[in-house]
């Protein structure tokens, strides 16, 4: 099976209201597009088509994503054709069709793959728990029988030459990609559907999501804390920068004081202990190491457990070197080390007003403080 996704996000969300259009306004720290986009991609949806209004693109543009950005229409089915289209003579054998105005569907994708190994058509639902009225001028003219009913989700999935064909054959205004299916005589198989795959559609729909988005996400708090004492010599590295000084730091390794508090601040966020389990002193070959060793080991540690960097603050204590005038330097580097985003790390520096061992000019000590965030 070769799984395509289309991501919709054309549509303008007046029911939504706000000053953009709701799939590119912010849910936590990016757009609610961007959480529908991750998730299909922590799904493993190598092959993504991202469908947005024309004058969306830049916006588009700017996720960063590796999804092809297509053009929608002025009907939802007419965006979902546009995608369709794009993924012609690709090889894909099922694409999932998917809301971009529903940031959480990573719950119901596991299932919704497993039935298309067996189905033409699938398509989350869930039942209905509420009773059900029929409704006439404010006033409740009857009950409806809720039997056999259930509320349909997104992302709904397709053998992709199927709906492609049940696309171009059907008439237009479709409320789902399910109808155009049926309308096609396929046979479409439900699959649980879950709460959180809520679609954005009114204003007060963002305060739940954004409740269900902190209920996700894992964050990580580290704090790590190192002094190196001064010894003769000519410069320091701190933060990976060198910078000319009457002194040198003394250490085993290169002796970047800031550097390995950031590095053990991160181990501390993800429980694993500090850089002398993972680098021991004892061992010659850390003799003069260059710290960017510890700290890409680090990152990589929570890259590899599936976080992201909330952001780094890092403390310099010392008299001298003045920090300030390297301290965009520094933040650079260590944005380069942890293949992050300079705009989460910040160096920056305080003296000790002259008293203790760094007021005393003997050694330099640093602090720093990391957050990981896993959604
Ligand atoms: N011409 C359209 C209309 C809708 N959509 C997308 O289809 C999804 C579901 O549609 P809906 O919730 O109805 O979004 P809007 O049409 O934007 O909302 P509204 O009806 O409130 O304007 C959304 O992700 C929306 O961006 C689309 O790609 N192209
Ligand atoms: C596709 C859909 O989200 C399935 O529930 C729904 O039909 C969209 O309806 P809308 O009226 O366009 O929001």
């Amino acid at each position: 099976m070769t799984v395509a996704a289309i991501i919709l996000a054309a549509g303008r969300g007046t029911r939504a209201g706000g000053t953009i259009p709701k799939q590119w306004q912010m849910l936590g720290d990016r757009p609610v597009v961007a959480h529908a986009l991750a998730a299909l991609t922590r799904a493993e949806i190598g092959l993504r088509v991202l469908v947005c209004h024309a004058d969306d693109l830049a916006q588009a543009q700017a996720l960063g994503s590796e999804a092809l950005i297509v053009v929608g229409g002025a009907e939802r089915d007419a965006s979902v054709k546009a995608g369709l289209l794009a993924l012609q003579g690709r090889g894909v054998t099922r694409v999932l069709i998917h809301d971009g105005a529903r940031p959480f569907p990573g719950p119901v994708i596991p299932a919704l793959l497993a039935a298309l190994e067996r189905h033409q058509a699938a398509a989350p639902g869930l039942a209905v728990s509420d009773a059900l009225w029929r409704v006439d001028q404010g006033r409740i003219a009857g009950l409806q029988d809720r039997a056999g009913l259930a509320r349909a989700q997104t992302p709904q999935g397709f053998a992709y030459e199927a709906i492609l064909a049940a696309h171009l054959a059907h008439s237009g205004g479709a409320l789902d990609d399910v109808a155009v299916a049926m309308a096609a005589g396929l046979d479409v198989a439900m699959v649980p559907g879950h709460e959180d795959n809520l679609k954005l559609t009114w204003p007060e729909d963002f305060a739940r999501a954004e409740r269900i988005l902190r209920g996700k996400m894992d964050i990580r708090l580290g704090n790590g804390f190192d002094v190196h004492a001064f010894t003769t010599g000519d410069h320091v590295v701190l933060c990976g920068v060198k910078i000319p000084h009457s002194k040198a730091l003394l250490g085993h390794s290169d002796a970047d004081v800031a550097m390995h508090a950031l590095t053990d601040a991160i181990y501390g966020a993800l429980a694993e202990g500090d850089i002398g389990r993972h680098f021991p002193p004892s061992d010659p070959q850390w003799k003069g190491a260059d710290s960017a060793i510890f700290l890409a080991h680090a990152a990589e540690l929570a890259a590899q457990r599936g976080f992201r960097l909330g952001n780094a603050d890092v403390t310099i204590i010392c008299e001298r070197p003045k920090i300030g005038p390297h301290a965009a330097a520094m933040q650079a580097r260590l944005a380069e080390i942890m293949r992050a985003d300079v705009a989460r790390i910040s160096v920056k520096a305080t003296t000790s007003e002259q008293l203790g061992f760094t007021g005393r000019e003997e050694g330099i000590a640093a602090i720093a403080t990391v957050t990981w965030i896993k959604e």
